[in-house]
This record gives structure tokens, C-alpha cells and sequence, in this order.
């Protein structure tokens, strides 16, 4: 489905941020990518979205969605893409939200700059979301200005707009490490939730072991722009092959030899 290869970036003439990337994600799948601040996560991410920065371009290899290479697309079809298949959630997507406008209204305003639905169809789309995404009384959430939301709920608005149209996946980078740890476990069980209803693949970037541990498939981890080990949970949890995986494993909390990851 989404294919990186041996995809390299750069930031002005620095050395690549990120060398060699090379991965597959299949369809329904989670893979996680940790790996300290810096080493590439949020560029991986943002090269499959046509995101980066100014200043940051892709200088080797390809990505391909379904086949097709996402480096020479136009305008309409990234629109097209971002708005369908694919979409992103961040750490801060519920601030995106704009403070002085309700929720349903920019709910509608998002729908319709990508589809072609009445504001009628666009308002039942939007609180028929938020209700699929677990949110309680959404008729009200919708009438609701961002201010009058928890952090938590905010960031649910957010993920609720990224799978408006059932995107094939998710990127999702650090969507829960804003937010306290009971709102960050009922999100996690959101997104785990996305992939059982609607089969969505899952690519996510985080700093916390845990959340990896829980929802991934596949975890990658990432030093300085490359992939320096990769497997299934178990294989990095029980068997790191690199010594910065031990390193990043040794940093979370033990009891009795028991790691609580
Ligand atoms: N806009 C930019 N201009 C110049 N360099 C950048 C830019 N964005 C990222 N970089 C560089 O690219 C490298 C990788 O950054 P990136 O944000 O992808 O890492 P990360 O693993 O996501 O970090 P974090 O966990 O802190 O978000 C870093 O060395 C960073 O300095």
C-alpha cells in the first residue's frame, strides 16, 4: 500500500535527516516509529504527505501509494489524496482548531472543501464521525466552540476530521503525547478501534515505548536518519538487535525485571 524506498531528505545542505528509508506498510497494518528527537520520524511522515518544509526535499528514491509515485503529483491530486486515502493527525491537531468558530461549522467547511455535499450532508457526516469516534453527546460537541472542549476531546475532534472520508491510513505523528495518560489510553483504543471498523493502516510516530508496544505490528527505531533495528513487538521488546534499542529499552522503568512497556 504505502511504500517508502530507500527514501533519502535533506534540509538546505545539511547531511540527509533522512537516509536509505526503506519501508512497506500493508493494508490494516500499525507500524510505529520511535527513536530519539531528531532522527527522522516526523521527516518520514511528512515526505509521504508532500509536508515538508521549505528547504526540505527529497533527493532519492520514491514513495509509492498503490503503485503510484507520490513525488510528481499535482496540486488537485494531493488535494485529492490528503482530503481520501490518506490522511494525518499531530500532536496539536485539536489547536489547529480555529477559536472563535464552532466545531460543526469548521467540520462542514472541511468536508465540503474536499466533497461535493450540502452543508446539510456535511453537518450529519461531521457528528455522525465524532459519534463513531466514541465522542458523547456530538450534536452538542458540534455547536460547541473549541474552548468549551477538553485537550482530550479536542484532539478526538482532530482525529474525527482525519477519518472523515475512511482514509486507507493514518500518519500520525506524537497524536497523544499532549495529552494525560487516561485520555492518552482511551485515544490509543480509538485508533486501535479505526483499524477494526474501517481496516485503516496505521503509521505512527511516538516517543513512548508503550503506546508503540500496545498498538503496533511492526515497531521501527530510528537513530540519526536510519533505521537501526526493526521488528515485530516481541523481537524489539525481548530481542533488540541494536545496541541503541537497549539503550532506549534500559530508559523505561523496570519492577523485579519485569519491563512495563
Ligand atoms: N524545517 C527544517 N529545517 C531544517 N532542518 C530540519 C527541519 N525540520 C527538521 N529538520 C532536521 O531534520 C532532522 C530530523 O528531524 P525530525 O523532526 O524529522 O525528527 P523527529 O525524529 O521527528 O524528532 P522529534 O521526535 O523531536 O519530533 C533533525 O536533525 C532536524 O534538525
Amino acid at each position: 500500500m504505502l511504500d517508502y524506498q530507500s527514501v533519502s531528505v535533506i534540509y538546505g545542505d545539511n547531511k540527509p535527516s533522512l537516509s536509505d528509508f526503506t519501508l512497506r506498510i500493508q493494508k490494516g497494518e500499525i507500524v510505529a516509529l520511535v527513536g530519539e528527537s531528531g532522527s527522522g520520524k516526523t521527516t518520514a511522515i511528512r515526505a509521504a504527505m508532500g509536508l515538508l518544509p521549505s528547504g526540505g526535499q527529497i533527493v532519492k528514491g520514491d514513495i509509492r501509494f498503490d503503485g503510484q509515485s507520490l513525488l510528481y503529483l499535482t496540486d488537485n491530486e494531493w488535494r485529492a489524496l490528503r482530503g481520501g486515502s490518506m490522511s494525518m493527525i499531530f500532536q496539536d491537531s485539536g489547536t489547529m482548531l480555529n477559536p472563535i468558530r464552532t466545531i460543526g461549522s469548521q467540520f462542514i467547511e472541511y468536508i465540503r472543501t474536499h466533497k461535493q455535499k450540502t452543508k446539510k450532508e456535511a453537518w450529519e457526516m461531521g457528528w455522525m464521525m465524532l459519534e463513531r469516534m466514541g465522542l458523547p453527546h456530538s450534536k452538542t460537541i458540534m455547536k460547541s466552540y473549541p474552548f468549551q472542549l477538553s485537550g482530550g476531546m479536542r484532539q478526538r475532534v482532530g482525529i474525527a476530521m482525519a477519518m472523515v472520508f475512511e482514509p486507507r491510513i493514518l500518519l500520525a505523528d506524537e497524536p497523544t503525547s499532549a495529552l494525560d495518560v487516561t485520555t492518552q489510553s482511551q485515544i490509543v483504543r480509538e485508533m486501535m478501534g479505526l483499524r477494526e471498523k474501517f481496516g485503516t493502516s496505521i503509521l505512527l510516530v511516538t516517543h513512548n515505548l508503550g503506546v508503540a508496544a500496545y498498538m503496533a505490528d511492526r515497531i521501527l527505531v530510528m537513530t540519526q536518519g536510519s533505521i537501526v533495528d526493526q521488528g515485530d513487538r516481541q523481537a524489539i521488546l525481548e530481542h533488540p538487535s541494536a545496541d541503541y534499542t537497549r539503550d532506549l529499552l534500559e530508559s523505561v522503568p523496570s519492577m523485579r525485571g519485569k519491563r512495563y512497556v
